[in-house]
């Protein structure tokens, strides 16, 4: 296959506030904010950012859930927004969700044989022979007894319900899983077996991930690159190891300075950065982290930092760290003291 599995361009997704009265424009959440990544076949991408920066929106848009209000979402090179019917149908089997709450996510009415054959069911019948055998090999794959499949959720563990929602989301053999804090409701313990299970499960079946977490030690666990998001936008993308060695955006730093965990049990330390996210519905002018950066000069109050390539190939959105060839001069010249244009 040539290009990436999964590639997003330019997504954005505006949620209006209220309606507008006499057409008169409306204020709207700026929930994502002009975001493009591409995941390659069997890859991790992690996207990491405080609560409220987009990430489960993004989660949102891949999966079709909600419209973006600009950009485009691309499976082996299609637009999936152009997709009809039977094309559409197809695109569902190879891209599935695991949601963070296995309680809530899971019908608590159908017995765990029933919640994982469910998806396969929607696009084929299956005789209860082959239901019963189907429930059994994906029990096997997620390390569940077959014998559980006659359970009901509220009579397993949250680890277990949590493999069962993985094992609901192999069933149509996906390509691609986003999981949306498939974690974060869970004990530390139970947690890294879940995060194996899933690496397994990649090298086993080739599945790539968008893995979406507030978790920097979940995240270094799992991903190869991390895309981290701050109020809407990526504002650094990285291979994995040379984002935690060696942070270029300022915002990154903070994050991994506020949550040093290298090492993998120890997953629960959230990350916290010095002062509040301001509202995604009036973001700051310029670069939006400016009122929170120690390195903030008069540029990154007025230009929003475009992401750029840096020597070592990773992309950074920050007019100090990552300086745009065309800005360059214009932030020297900042720099030496010349008034901003
Ligand atoms: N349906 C919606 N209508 C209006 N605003 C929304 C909606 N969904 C999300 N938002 C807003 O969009 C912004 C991004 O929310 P999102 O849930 O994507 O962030 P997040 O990074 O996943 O946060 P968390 O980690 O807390 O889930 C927030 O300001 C949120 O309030």
């Amino acid at each position: 296959m040539s290009g990436p599995l999964l590639k997003v361009e330019n997504l954005t997704k505006h949620y209006p506030l209220g309606t507008g009265f006499l057409k008169k424009t409306v204020p709207v959440i700026r929930a994502v904010e002009d975001v493009s990544f591409s995941v390659e076949a069997g890859e991790t991408l992690c996207i990491v950012g405080e609560s409220g920066c987009g990430k489960s929106t993004v989660a949102r848009l891949l999966m079709r859930l909600v419209e973006p209000t600009g950009g485009r979402v691309l499976i082996d090179g299609t637009d999936i927004a152009g997709l009809k019917k039977d094309a559409l149908r197809a695109w569902r089997r190879r891209m599935q969700m695991v949601f963070q709450d296995p309680y809530s996510s899971l019908n608590p009415r159908l017995t765990a044989e029933r919640i994982i054959t469910e998806p396969v069911e929607n696009f084929e019948r299956l005789s209860r022979k082959q239901r019963h055998a189907l429930a059994a090999d994906l029990l096997r794959k997620v390390g569940m007894w077959p014998e559980m499949m006659h359970r009901l959720p509220s009579e397993l563990s949250g680890g277990q319900r949590q493999r069962l929602g993985i094992a609901r989301a192999l069933s149509l053999n996906p390509s691609l899983i986003i999981a949306d804090e498939a974690v974060s409701a869970l004990d530390v313990s139970v947690q890294a077996q879940i995060l194996n299970l899933l690496l397994d499960l990649q090298q086993q079946m080739g599945i790539a991930f968008v893995f979406i977490s507030h978790d920097l030690g979940v995240v270094e666990h799992i991903a190869h690159r991390v895309a981290v998001m701050y109020l809407g936008r990526i504002v650094e993308l990285a291979p994995c190891e040379a984002l935690f060695a060696k942070p270029v955006h300022p915002y990154t730093e903070a994050l991994i300075a506020a949550a040093p965990v290298p090492d993998p049990t120890h997953l629960r330390l959230e990350a916290t950065v010095e002062g509040e996210v301001p509202s995604p519905i009036n973001p700051p002018t310029g670069c939006a982290f400016h009122p929170r950066c120690p390195l903030a000069v008069e540029l990154c109050r007025t230009d929003v930092p475009p992401l750029v390539s840096t020597a070592d190939g990773r992309l950074a959105a920050c007019h100090m760290r990552a300086p745009a060839t065309d800005i360059a001069a214009h932030l020297e010249h900042s720099l030496t003291g010349g008034q901003v244009s």
